[in-house]
């Protein structure tokens, strides 16, 4: 399992071992001692798993602390462009994002700790799953708009399908406040 450091501090572009035989292939998604290892204390206590069609975005999405979380996110099945937009006032690359492309086939995932915001587009039907460092906590959630002018995305796909609860998300602006 490789730990690739990305641009945004704490968050990590990871390529799992996999092991492929005339059966098809095995991987391991997670492994403690890996993980504490390369940099990554954190455990998860939650799972969450989601199926979009193609051209969807969902995010971005956060939750306040105590309830912050830090996600472990992968594909099962299609192909995404994963999105992290780093929220963390101290940081150096505070406001910046990074986009990552996680298939089925490339069977990359990405850890980002507590502190960023997190979306995804489809650019394939695809299955989504992601483990977190704290649980659902509704009251908690915060987000900011996919299309802000201001972080200037490129989600790679046109006219997405987007939640009622998503368009209404504040801007860039109003959330820095
Ligand atoms: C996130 C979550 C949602 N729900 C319920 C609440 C709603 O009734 C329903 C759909 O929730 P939502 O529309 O917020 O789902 P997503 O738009 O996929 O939200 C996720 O999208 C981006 C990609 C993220 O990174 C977050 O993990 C998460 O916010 O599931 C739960 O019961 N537990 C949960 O942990």
């Amino acid at each position: 399992m490789q730990f690739l450091k990305t641009k945004l501090p704490g968050v990590f572009e990871i390529i799992p071992r996999i092991f492929e035989d005339d059966r098809g292939y095995f991987y391991e998604s997670y492994n403690i001692e890996l993980f504490k290892a390369n940099g990554i204390p954190e455990e998860f206590l939650q799972d969450n798993q989601s199926f979009s069609k193609k051209g969807v975005i969902r995010g971005l999405h956060f939750q306040r602390a105590p309830f912050a979380q830090g996600k472990l996110v992968r594909v099962i099945k299609g192909a995404v462009l994963d999105v992290v937009v780093d929220i963390r006032p101290e940081s150096p690359t505070f406001g910046q994002y990074e986009s990552f492309l996680l298939t089925e086939e490339n069977k990359k995932m990405v850890y980002l700790p507590e502190g960023f915001a997190h979306g995804f587009s489809t650019l394939e039907d695809a299955i989504f799953s992601y483990k977190c460092t704290n649980v659902y906590h509704k009251a908690s959630e915060g987000g900011i708009i996919y299309n802000d002018p201001d972080l200037n995305i490129d989600w790679q796909v046109s006219n997405p399908v987007v939640s009622d609860k998503d368009l209404e998300l504040p801007s860039w602006k109003e959330f820095k406040g």
